[in-house]
């Protein structure tokens, strides 16, 4: 990690694997200016981005993030995580990859941020952890949405009281891709509902929806009252076997606190795209709610409704900054700043998502989809770590 007395900035050096959509978004974010967005502590900058399929693909994808021409492209994954100019790799491929390609980056000596869904199981979140607690490595889910101020601010509310004790959370993350035949929008081999990207509702939307359930009634605990909730889920699947909807109720029996956690890729939360439908999320204490208007994953205002209100609403706008230089801001660069800033820190685990939660989170999921029958093949659900597994070579 450089720091210099010319740069006053804490810089981390950042290689991205994979060069799809997330990767391109999330590196776009990462070459914004930090004050666009009042951020002064740490900087990024960009060394590498990989492709497994081939060196060409990871220029192409260089060039249409606008990457200063001191980037590398590399035709492999095992190349990213070799270069030791790189502090920390980000994991961008499909939820079937992250167990291997995190696993190989963590091998190699790197630093991680990987995408959400974290793995497939939670016996590959258990892996990845000890791997990293072993290594002294800094490693981290990259649920965006948990760093976002929004979020941290609706965490405050509730550790502050200021709608009571909280007693129930209900959050919706559901698209509408139902296209009148029976069919889904997406093709069978997408990585939404292909069972052999792990695609699926709940992996790829649902564990959005556990987030905010999860920061209602879990997160804000202290650290000794947390507890796994009892689950039981409603799942439907597609006909390539993945989920395309799951609803979980979630109760955490020593708090006496219920969660539902709802999502579907067949109806939408916000089905004509302006909220009508009203919150995605709702946190009920005894004294008030706070409702998060959605999309659950990218929310942008949050209201207050509080008992001795009188009827009155407290609306909060939180807008994504945006880089005016670079025309760009999407809201990936503040899980980047919180990376960085643990790294600065020395600290391996974010308390905006310690490891235990990412834990508890994942085994929820692998109970619900337990209960609902879908399973997955042993090539992305084994957790024994192979660096020359397809999944970290790219030879399909
Ligand atoms: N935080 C957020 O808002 C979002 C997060 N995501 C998460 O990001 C991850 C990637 O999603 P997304 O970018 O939409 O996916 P894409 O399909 O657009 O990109 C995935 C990339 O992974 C690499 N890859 C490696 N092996 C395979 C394979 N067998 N099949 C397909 N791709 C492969 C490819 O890059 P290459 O071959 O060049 O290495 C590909 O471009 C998922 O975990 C998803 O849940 C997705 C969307 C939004
Ligand atoms: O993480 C995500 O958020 C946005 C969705 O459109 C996308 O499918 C999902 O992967």
């Amino acid at each position: 990690m450089a720091s210099s007395s010319s740069t006053p900035l804490f810089t981390v050096r950042w290689g991205i694997m994979a060069t799809g959509w997330i990767a391109e978004t999330f590196t776009k974010d990462l070459l914004t200016n930090p004050a666009s967005r009042g951020v002064d502590d740490v900087r990024h900058e960009l060394i590498a981005a990989a492709s497994s399929s081939s060196k060409q693909t990871a220029d192409g994808f260089l060039a249409k993030v606008k990457a200063p021409s001191s980037a590398k492209a590399y035709g492999s994954y095992h190349e990213l995580v070799a270069d030791p100019d790189i502090d920390i790799v980000y994991v961008a491929t499909p939820h079937s990859h992250h167990f291997q390609n995190a696993m190989l980056a963590l091998d190699a000596g790197k630093n991680v941020l990987c995408e959400k869904s974290l793995t497939v199981t939670a016996a590959q979140t258990h892996k990845l952890v000890a791997t990293a607690r072993a290594k002294n490595l800094f490693f981290m889910e990259a649920v965006w949405t948990r760093y976002f101020p929004l979020s941290i601010q609706v965490r405050k509310l509730i550790q502050d009281g200021a709608i009571g004790t909280v007693y129930r959370a209900i959050a919706d993350l559901s698209l509408g891709n139902d296209i009148g035949d029976g069919n889904l929008s997406f093709a069978d081999s997408h990585r939404m509902v292909n069972p052999d990207l792990a695609g699926g509702a709940l992996l790829d939307l649902g564990i959005y929806s556990l987030t905010w359930v999860f920061q209602a009634l879990y997160h804000v605990q202290p650290e000794e009252e947390k507890e796994a909730p009892d689950v039981l889920a409603a799942v439907t699947k597609y006909h390539t076997g993945a989920d395309e909807s799951t609803s979980i109720i979630l109760q955490f029996p020593k708090h006496k606190t219920t969660g539902i956690a709802l999502t579907s890729l067949r109806i939408a939360t916000d089905v004509d795209g302006h909220n009508t439908a009203g919150p995605a999320i709702r946190i009920q204490g005894s004294a008030g709610e706070i409702q998060v208007m959605g999309p659950a994953y990218r929310p942008l205002q949050y209201r207050v409704v509080t008992k001795s209100g009188g009827g009155k609403v407290d609306v909060v706008d939180c807008p994504i900054p945006r880089d005016d230089a670079r025309d760009w801001g999407h809201g990936m660069f503040w899980e980047a700043d919180e990376a960085a800033r643990c790294l600065h820190d020395g600290k391996r685990e974010s308390a905006s998502l310690p490891w235990s939660e990412s834990i508890a989170i994942m085994e929820v999921m692998d109970e619900a989809l337990k209960q609902g029958g879908v399973t997955y093949s042993d090539l992305i659900t084994t957790d024994i770590y192979d660096p020359q597994s397809p999944l970290n070579t790219g030879k399909r």
